[in-house]
């Protein structure tokens, strides 16, 4: 079997001419046959550019960009879109409404393509009977199979999706998400799809990369990223961590909930760090136990069922907030847990290895300003 990468970036700068500072800086991936990239990040952080540079709709200044490995782009010129074997699925589907099902799936085939070819496709996404059917006769998840049959139609050595699930109803993303995987695997495509969805990258994608100011700030597996962090970005980012500051006094990590012996949960490359200074503590929302205690200093500010867990809202002595999903089913009388009503006093439970610990920064994810928490 080929094991040569599908997709490879070696170190791509784009900047449109207009900015100040490159959209994509010296950016570097690879992407093995039959895996599925997400790239994931907050708006603005470069993701659509990186993926048109993918396609071949922007040319980077600088680096080069291979396909099957055949390289498509770099400084010099760069080979157009319909020539790179990639399919593409948009946000808004992009069908054209005045072709039925079949018609549109069949226009980017080429004189040499089957028509078995288009049913094949009809049949991968579940569409068989819709065949003579038009965009506006059908709901928006069935529009956006329709555009992944056309993306998937012509056998691209790639196919690169855009957001392909946020013009749809929740209900119909949820499910779609599983199809959409499902379709993928089951023809061996190699995909790269854009989302700022943590949740979506995940249940999708075999590797996600996070992108932060043009750069992939951490690519691996969703469970790396879960359970190994490299930074304060990407624990805020995918795992939605709480971060509360943490100060060494020579012994212990003291922060306003607690103090922790950290060893265990410091990374390699974690500078040294002498008495009385600070760093950001990560608590991930499902590593906190909370146990009503007369004696507990957080309060209970408030609480929302969300199906199999509740997600309470924390507030320590300061006044800040902290996010604890604790599972349903741990009812008070097994545990004294939950379901706990606003106004109880705490105690939390937190065990150190959970914990993770990365160099103070103020550079934090959007919308998770505010959020840092005194040393007591
Ligand atoms: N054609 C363009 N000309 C100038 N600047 C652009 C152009 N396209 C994108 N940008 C800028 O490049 C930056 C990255 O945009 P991009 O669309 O790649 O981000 P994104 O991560 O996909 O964001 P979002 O999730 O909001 O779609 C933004 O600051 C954007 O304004």
């Amino acid at each position: 079997m080929n094991s040569s990468p599908v997709l490879q970036l070696q170190q791509v700068t784009h900047q449109f001419p207009n900015r100040p500072a490159p959209t994509v800086y010296n950016l570097s991936l690879d992407l093995e046959p039959g895996e599925i990239l997400a790239l994931l990040g907050p708006s603005g952080c470069g993701k659509t550019t990186l993926l048109r540079l993918i396609a071949g709709f922007e040319q980077p200044q600088q680096g080069e960009v291979a396909i099957a490995g055949r390289i498509v782009a770099n400084a010099d010129g760069m080979v157009p879109p319909e020539q790179r074997s990639v399919g593409m699925v948009f946000q808004d589907f992009a069908l054209f409404p005045h072709l039925t099902v079949q018609e549109n799936i069949a226009f980017g085939l080429g004189k040499g393509d089957s028509r078995g070819q288009v049913s094949e496709a009809i049949a991968l996404v579940g569409l068989t009977g819709y065949e003579r059917a038009y965009p506006h006769e059908l709901s928006g998840g069935q529009q956006q199979r329709v555009a992944l049959a056309r993306a998937l139609a012509p056998r691209p050595s790639l196919v690169l999706l855009d957001e392909p699930l946020s013009n749809l109803d929740v209900q119909v993303r949820l499910y779609l998400r599983q199809e959409v995987r499902d379709i993928l695997k089951a023809t061996g495509t190699t995909a790269v799809f854009v989302t700022h969805d943590q949740e979506e990258a995940m249940a999708i994608a075999d590797q996600v990369a996070v992108m932060r100011h043009g750069q992939i700030e951490q690519q691996g597996p969703p469970e790396a990223l879960y359970r190994a962090p490299v930074s304060r970005f990407v624990a805020e980012f995918v795992t939605q961590a709480n971060v509360l500051p943490a100060r060494w006094n020579g012994q212990i990590w003291e922060t306003e909930i607690g103090s922790f012996d950290l060893k265990s949960s410091l990374s390699d490359n974690f500078p040294a760090f002498s008495k009385g200074e600070t760093a950001d503590l990560m608590i991930r929302p499902e590593d906190i136990q909370i146990q009503p205690s007369a004696s507990g200093t957080v309060t209970v500010g408030d609480r929302q069922f969300l199906g199999r867990d509740y997600r309470y809202t924390l507030l320590t002595p300061s006044g800040n907030k902290l996010y604890a999903r604790i599972p349903a089913d741990r009812t008070s009388s097994a545990s004294g847990a939950a379901p706990l009503p606003p106004g109880t006093l705490v105690h939390l439970t937190i065990h150190p290895a959970a914990l993770k610990l990365f160099p103070t920064t103020e550079d934090v994810v959007d919308g998770a300003k505010g959020r840092s928490l005194p040393v007591a």
